[in-house]
């Protein structure tokens, strides 16, 4: 297989705006820190530009404006270097509140973000979609839409491309959003979504993901559609294989002197202790006949696959399984050491 040699793109910014009170903070909380949506009601305002760094497949470093700033605050931060720097550009709306301003804001932030950078991804998040009925978060979305663009057509700025999402901290839609927008920095995404079509093609997968284990954003997937429920179902899965066998500590405090795999079938649920050089594992077979696997891959990855596996062939379609993922995990690693920043 060759691999795609890729200009320093491990590395990718993204830059968090819009007005006060827009969910910014805690959206950065909920996605990258666990922290469960109801605490987030009574965050302090943010006053300073804010910088956190993670680790996934990607570097990725998440620049927090707060909406009180003015946008170009010049003895705050340097707003060209900031805006030549970063991958993508997240807007925050809050689709509770009235939105005229924030989309006069997001029009002039556009159109200084592609001056600068012409090449940078443009994310609309239309934020708080919990509190809007079905009809009202698709009408809310066509008038978002058609504003943004007539804005745009304004400022003669007609071939911007931008990405609207519904979103919310109190169900998946968030992650799925951040996924999709952390996809689209990664260089190696095409062959990534190539390796995992041939891993479900040979191994019966229903679906595969590759999951970062902090956040729950998926960085890769197969080419097939996701559907909420599945993506809902794996990342669930992730918690379950934490809860067992402490995976979060291990991976992620990097104290790994032992490392679990358990593999639990219906109800009964059997833990294996493996030598530090093994990876996690973790199947569940559910009632209703679907399979779950787990196994964890490099920087803080984990690969989650769905599959309906026959009666009485478990064993020998496991141990196709548990061969076919070796080879990905072991083409992960040449890919990543292929591409890491000299
Ligand atoms: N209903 C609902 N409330 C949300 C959601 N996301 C954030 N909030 C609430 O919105 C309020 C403001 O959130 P923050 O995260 O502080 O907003 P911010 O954009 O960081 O605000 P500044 O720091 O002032 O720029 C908090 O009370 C959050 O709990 C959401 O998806 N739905």
């Amino acid at each position: 297989m060759d691999y795609i040699d890729s200009p320093a793109q491990s590395r990718a910014t993204i830059l968090l705006m819009g007005l006060r009170r827009s969910g910014k903070s805690s959206i950065c909380k909920v996605v990258f820190h666990n922290v469960r949506p109801l605490d987030t009601l009574y965050l302090e305002s943010t006053t300073k530009p804010t910088t956190e760094s993670f680790k996934s497949l990607i570097d990725l470093a998440v620049v927090e404006l707060p909406g009180q700033l003015n946008l170009f605050e010049p003895s705050l931060y340097d707003s060209e270097k900031l805006f030549s720097s970063i991958g993508a550009l997240v807007y925050v709306i809050d689709s509770q509140d009235e939105y005229l301003s924030a989309l006069q804001n997001l029009a002039v932030i556009i159109k200084y973000a592609v001056s600068i950078n012409p090449r940078i991804h443009i994310e609309v998040l239309i934020h708080k979609i919990d509190g809007l009925s079905e009809d009202f978060r698709l009408d809310t979305q066509r008038d978002i839409m058609q504003r943004v663009g007539d804005d745009l057509l304004d400022y003669g700025l007609e071939g911007v491309q931008i990405s609207f999402y519904l979103t919310s901290i109190f169900d998946h839609s968030i992650y799925e959003a951040f996924s999709r927008i952390v996809q689209k920095l990664i260089y190696e995404l095409p062959a990534l979504e190539n390796m995992l079509d041939l891993l479900m093609q040979y191994s019966n997968f229903d679906k595969v993901f590759l999951f970062d284990i902090n956040s729950k954003i998926y960085v890769a997937t197969d080419s097939s559609p996701v559907d909420i429920q599945t993506y809902e179902v794996c990342a669930e899965f992730i918690d379950v294989t934490i809860d067992l066998d402490g995976l979060y500590q291990i991976s992620h405090k990097q104290k790994s002197n032992q490392i679990m795999a358990s593999e639990t079938s219906g109800s009964n649920t059997n833990m294996d202790l493996f030598s530090a050089t093994e990876p996690t594992k973790c199947i569940s077979k559910l009632q209703n006949g679907v399979t779950l696997y787990l196994h964890q891959m490099i920087r803080g990855l984990a690969l989650v696959g769905v599959n309906r596996l026959e009666d009485g062939d478990d064993a020998t379609s496991i141990s196709v399984i548990d061969h076919n993922v070796a080879i990905f995990k072991k083409s992960l690693e040449k890919m990543w050491e292929r591409s890491k920043l000299s």
